[in-house]
């Protein structure tokens, strides 16, 4: 049997890398729309009504125009874009968050699929939140560094035509981002994070950092439990991994190129100081990776055909 996909927005940045991932594979029907016909709102209609699987990689906007587009009850979605992060009726499609999320996208109608920054983010933070170590009432930050890849077609052409004219540019300083109530949201948390987003100039890879004091967790808890506690909560993951944190530097390139996301635990028992780092990729974990492992999920195929590990 042969799951028919559609891909709305296959020739953007995220598109296309979807499109690779799926191209080669037999169980896949895909399909994509010529470039006269892509931004043609009669046959995205078509398309989005007769695919088993659409994969929305637009704008916001764009993405809510295509859920309102399809009429059927049968057409299941997958959206790469913030539209339904938090949208009631939609999944959350981060197949690690919780134990029983994959179970939850397998059999989910509208799937969305997590921002870049929160796929770090959450994956630091949710277990501890889950285990009481963290407690929910945290006051917590995070910073992080992306490829420029992270911003699009427009934002490839600033970096690669020499105009953003730097080489590390924080940003989001008006403390409003887009993924912060996806963050707050799935974390769990009573208070959204501090967020402190940059775009560096690399093509793609991201490297996201929680900082914490001891104190902040529950009494009694040692670097060690934090550790223990990501280790049990990614026991048997093929794409998410605890590595030793006993490396001297971190790059945002560690998992660039993969769909994988490595977590680390740094820890000064003298000052009772932490600092959970996670690397993965903006365009594979970050985003079509995660789209190709809720496709997968969603259409009961190995969880990771398709991706690199
Ligand atoms: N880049 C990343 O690392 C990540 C991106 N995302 C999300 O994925 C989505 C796509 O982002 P990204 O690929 O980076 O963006 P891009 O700007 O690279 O691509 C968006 C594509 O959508 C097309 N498009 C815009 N409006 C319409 C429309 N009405 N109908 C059909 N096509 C349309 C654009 O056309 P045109 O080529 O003509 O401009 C473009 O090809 C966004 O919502 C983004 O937030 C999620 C995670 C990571
Ligand atoms: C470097 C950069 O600009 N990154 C983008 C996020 C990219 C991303 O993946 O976010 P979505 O999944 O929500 O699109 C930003 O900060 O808005």
């Amino acid at each position: 049997m042969t799951v028919a996909v559609f891909i709305d927005g296959a020739v953007g940045t995220t598109g296309l890398e979807i499109r690779e991932r799926l191209s080669a594979r037999p169980e896949i029907a895909l399909h994509t729309l010529d470039d006269d016909r892509r931004k043609d709102a009669a046959a995205r209609a078509a398309a989005l009504n007769q695919a088993d699987i659409v994969i929305l990689c637009l704008p916001d906007d764009a993405a809510r125009e295509a859920v309102a587009m399809i009429a059927n009850d049968r057409t299941r979605v997958i959206d790469a874009s913030t539209a339904h992060r938090v949208a009631d009726g939609w999944t959350y499609g981060f197949a690690e968050l919780e134990p029983d999320q994959a179970q939850r996208i397998a059999t989910a109608r509208f799937v969305s699929n997590p921002g870049c920054y929160p796929t770090a983010f959450l994956a630091l933070v949710r277990p501890l939140v889950r285990g009481g170590l963290l407690p929910a009432d945290a006051l917590v930050g995070v910073n992080a560094a992306s490829g420029y890849s992270g911003g699009g077609k427009a934002m490839i052409e600033e970096f690669e035509s020499g105009a953003a004219g730097t080489a590390f540019r924080p940003y989001g300083l008006s403390l409003a981002h887009k993924h912060v109530p996806e963050m707050q949201r799935h974390a769990g948390l009573a208070h959204p994070p501090i967020f402190q987003p940059a775009v560096a100039n690399t093509y793609r890879g991201m490297v996201a950092e929680v900082p914490l004091h001891a104190a902040q967790l529950a009494a009694g808890t040692t670097i060690d439990d934090v550790r223990a506690a990501l280790a049990d909560a990614y026991a048997g993951s093929a794409l998410v991994r605890v590595a030793a944190g006993d490396v001297a530097t971190v790059a945002i390139e560690a998992d660039a190129g993969t769909d994988r996301m490595t977590l680390r635990v740094f820890g000064n028992a003298g000052t009772g100081q932490l600092r959970l780092v996670a690397t993965l990729d903006n365009l594979g974990k970050g985003a079509a990776g995660a789209a190709v492992q809720n496709l997968n999920i969603m259409a009961g195929l190995d969880p990771v055909a398709g991706l690199t590990l």
